[in-house]
């Protein structure tokens, strides 16, 4: 039973010898099969980049509702989950989140073959504003790709934790489902609605999740105990958590952990979270040969269409939406 959440220094993966590797892929293996949650340090992603997206954050969500509409994620031409996500729109409390966020994931062409031929309708362009120059570039050219980089490290550090070779996930994250975030969370009104959160409790999707936090507190981690832990921000970190599908992967191995978000600092509080998934294809399905499966197996892309659905109120209110 947790009471806090581990901090782990990636630098010795990143820069150390084959033996650094090992020993800090093994602290990352404990931290995920007791708690689901870290703190990720000296992860090479520099907070001078970092602060640059919090300030396009700020000019995004600053704009009128009428502007950001224009790229609501209900109206998404591709039907690929990405845009803005308006005030209550996502259902994670029951009566809707507080929070607004802003989609987007790997850029690929409307007529991306996989897409057209095969049927992968989450794969597909983004949807960027054209009145906020320099945003594009700075939120997908310069720090998406520098995150999924990130992930595709942290990911040899999961093999390696589960005796695994450091490139096992490869083969299967060619074309990887990662989608960011841009939130923008309003301060909480000072009786709390348990109904109503910032983010009401969930556990996460994909394989795993890396989060930036701004400056205010609000994100709290369920222990086995039912007890909220704080995971308040930590400078220069990344809060990394293991979804759904990792948890499925490894047979409950890695936890994938409940966690929500309310806003009591009294200000606005912005995250910027990346979940990593495989490819649209790739088949999810138990990893340790010794064991009964308790999942069955699950393509990815089908897995995440039906999680989306299960919590966007756009996708519900047209149930013959091709999504
Ligand atoms: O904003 C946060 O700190 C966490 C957000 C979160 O849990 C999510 O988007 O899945
Ligand atoms: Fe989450």
């Amino acid at each position: 039973m947790f009471t806090h959440i581990p901090l782990i220094d990636f630098g010795p993966f990143l820069n150390g010898t084959d033996e650094d590797r090992q020993k800090v892929s093994s602290e990352i293996g404990d931290a995920c099969r007791n708690v689901g949650f870290f703190y990720l340090l000296n992860h090479g992603v520099s907070s001078s980049l970092i602060e640059r997206v919090y300030e396009q954050a700020e000019r995004f969500f600053s704009q009128s509702i009428e502007e950001k509409m224009k790229l609501y994620i209900g109206s998404c031409p591709y039907g690929n989950n990405r845009g803005y996500t308006p005030m209550l729109e996502q259902k994670l409390s029951l009566k809707g989140d507080l929070k607004e966020g802003f989609d987007f994931a790997m850029e690929l062409p409307a007529d991306d073959k996989d897409r057209i031929e095969r049927g992968a309708s989450l794969y597909g362009p983004n949807l960027w504003p054209d009145n906020l120059e320099g945003f594009r570039e700075c939120i997908y050219d310069e720090c998406y790709l520098s995150m999924v980089s990130l992930g595709h490290r942290v990911l040899e550090a999961f093999a390696l934790s589960l005796n695994l070779p450091p490139n096992y996930f490869k083969s299967m994250c060619q074309k990887p489902m990662v989608t960011m975030r841009l939130l923008y969370y309003p301060p909480q009104p000072i009786i709390i609605d348990e109904d109503q959160l910032g983010c009401g409790a969930h556990t996460d999707y994909e394989c795993f999740t890396l989060l930036s936090q701004s400056n205010q507190s609000g994100l709290q981690v369920r222990n086995n105990k039912g007890e909220w832990i704080n995971a308040k921000p930590i400078p220069n970190t990344f809060v990394v958590n293991i979804g759904d599908l990792m948890q499925r992967w490894t047979n409950d191995q890695f936890k994938s952990t409940i966690h929500r978000v309310i806003n009591t600092s009294g200000t606005s509080r912005y995250s910027i979270p990346v979940f990593f998934g495989p490819d649209y294809f790739a088949e999810v399905k138990c990893l340790m040969t010794d064991q009964i499966a308790k999942y069955e197996p699950v393509i990815v892309g089908e897995y995440l269409t039906q999680r989306f659905y299960d919590t966007y109120h756009y996708r519900q209110k047209d149930s013959t939406s091709s999504m």
